[in-house]
Formats: C-alpha cells, sequence, structure tokens
C-alpha cells in the first residue's frame, strides 16, 4: 500500500539521517540532497506537519467499556488527549522519526525510530510522556514487544516501578515459554513468552513503537491475559490509522503519541 510518495534515503552510516517525519519531498525522484534541504530544521516540525503528521494523543474509542484503568486509577480520557495534543513535545517526536518508502517492501512506508533515537531531547521526550501517563497507575508490568518495543519498554519499567518482560520472536527464551501466532502488514510471526514471567492478577502495559494492523499488539495481549493479566492499555508511539489496527484491539485501550 503507498500512502504517500518519499523518496528513500541511502542506508549509508556516513550520511547524517534525515529526520523529518510524513515529510513530503519537492517531487518524485529529486536528489537526496534536496531532499535534506527540504527537511525542517531541529527541533522543528515540518511546514507540512499540521496537515501531514497530525499529531494525536489519543486514548481509545473503547475508554466507555473500561478497560482504560481500575475505578480507583483511571487513566485521562479523550477529553485529556485533546489537551494534551497541545504538548510541544509530540512536533518534536512526529519530526524525529524518519519516514522510508518501500522498506521493507515495496509500497512499505516504514516508519523508522532509529532517527528519533538520535535526538536526545525527542527521545528522553517520548519516555517521560509515557512515565506521566502511567506512574502510580498500579501498573506492575510492562511487556515490551520485540524488537523495537525492548527500546521504549524498559525505561518506562524502570521509571513507574514496573518489571520489564520481554515479549520475543520464536525459540529465542530459553525458558518454558506460551505463545501466540500473529499476521502482520508484510507477513506472519509468532510472539512467545516466558511462563511465570507474569502472574495472575497483574496489571500490564504493553509497549511498541508502532500499532499498524494490530495484529502483534494483539498477541501481546492473548499472551497476557492467557496467564491471567488484566492490560490496562497498549501503548506506542506512532499509529498508522489507515491499517486500522485500532479497531482489531476492539475495546483494549489504545495510547499513542504520533499519527502516522
Ligand atoms: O500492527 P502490526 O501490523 O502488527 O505491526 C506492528 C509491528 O510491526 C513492527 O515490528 P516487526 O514485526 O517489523 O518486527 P521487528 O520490530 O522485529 O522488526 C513494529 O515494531 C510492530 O511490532
Ligand atoms: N510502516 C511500518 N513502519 C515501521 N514498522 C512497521 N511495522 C509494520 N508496518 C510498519
Amino acid at each position: 500500500m503507498l500512502r504517500r510518495l518519499l523518496l528513500r534515503s541511502p542506508n549509508s552510516i556516513s550520511q547524517p539521517l534525515p529526520t523529518s517525519h510524513q515529510l513530503l519531498p519537492p517531487s518524485p525522484k529529486v536528489p537526496f540532497s534536496a531532499w535534506i534541504a527540504a527537511a525542517s530544521p531541529a527541533g522543528q516540525p515540518p511546514s507540512s506537519c499540521s496537515h501531514n503528521c497530525r499529531l494525536a494523543l489519543r486514548s481509545l474509542r473503547c475508554a466507555a467499556a473500561g478497560g482504560g484503568g481500575t475505578e480507583s486509577q483511571p487513566l485521562p480520557n479523550q477529553g485529556m488527549a485533546a489537551q494534551n495534543e497541545k504538548d510541544p513535545r509530540l512536533a518534536r517526536i512526529s519530526s524525529s522519526i524518519r519516514v522510508i518508502p518501500d522498506f521493507p517492501k515495496k509500497g512499505v512506508l516504514f516508519q523508522d525510530i532509529t532517527t528519533l533515537l538520535l535526538d536526545t531531547e525527542a527521545f528522553k521526550d517520548t519516555i517521560d510522556l509515557f512515565v506521566e501517563r502511567y506512574k502510580g497507575k498500579g501498573i506492575s508490568v510492562v511487556a515490551g514487544i520485540e524488537a523495537r518495543g525492548f527500546i521504549f519498554g524498559p525505561p518506562i519499567a524502570l521509571a513507574i516501578g514496573a518489571k520489564f518482560v520481554p515479549l520475543r520472536k520464536p525459540n529465542k527464551l530459553p525458558g518454558e515459554v506460551i505463545s501466540e501466532e500473529y499476521s502482520l502488514e508484510y507477513g506472519k510471526d509468532v510472539m512467545e513468552m516466558h511462563v511465570g514471567a507474569v502472574q495472575e492478577g497483574e496489571r500490564a502495559l504493553v509497549i511498541d513503537d508502532l500499532i499498524a494492523t494490530g495484529g502483534t499488539l494483539c498477541a501481546a495481549i492473548r499472551l497476557l491475559e492467557r496467564v491471567g493479566a488484566h492490560v490496562v492499555e497498549c501503548a506506542c508511539v506512532i499509529e498508522l490509522p489507515e491499517l486500522k489496527g485500532r479497531e482489531r484491539l476492539g475495546d483494549n485501550p489504545l495510547f499513542i503519541l504520533v499519527s502516522g
């Protein structure tokens, strides 16, 4: 699915990485240097941002189902999300994410968070936004999805006083596991979790970098629910709304920072 035409940047690590989320190139097939020149200055949202990279800090449409937290520890609803959309940190986060067309397959617009990780302020703001939302909410487990959920999950877990549980690709965890198969935008995969890592009744947060079709997060939820945990919310840096992952999650709450 080709949603927007962007130029592919070179893979060479000697090149500075462009840090523009959803930045439209001057025209297709212009040289890479022209694309760089069109990028917004560091820390500034691209001029197209208000239209092309709408910032979204949404809680979910299923909040009414009560999945957003316990009655004593409610998570903010959509009203709070609208207020947070004005948070200036979101523009920097959005503009620090690089978009690469046709990776790993033709038609996929790949949202590359490695450029966000190079921007120390944007990376810190990303973690802070999640920590501000989840601290003091009685969450005892942060479950991070391999691979990119392993980047964002551990600092959040440490900051909110929860344990970190890795949800891994098959045959990576050495102990006894439970497994769930799931489908992806570009393939199929299996997710595994160590038996005994999460206890019945624990309150879990699921972290990943991105929701596309939602298949990955659904598999994570199934794993956690199989052992009797309560998934308080799923949280991602990026949502690709056109792939309707939010709908696939049904009543499970989803919190995201930016929309791709
Ligand atoms: O919403 P979905 O359609 O399920 O897709 C989202 C998943 O796809 C990406 O991971 P990927 O499977 O590419 O694995 P990787 O992080 O190990 O590269 C991304 O990091 C999410 O985990
Ligand atoms: N478009 C995309 N960018 C980055 N990761 C993805 N995972 C699934 N779709 C993706």
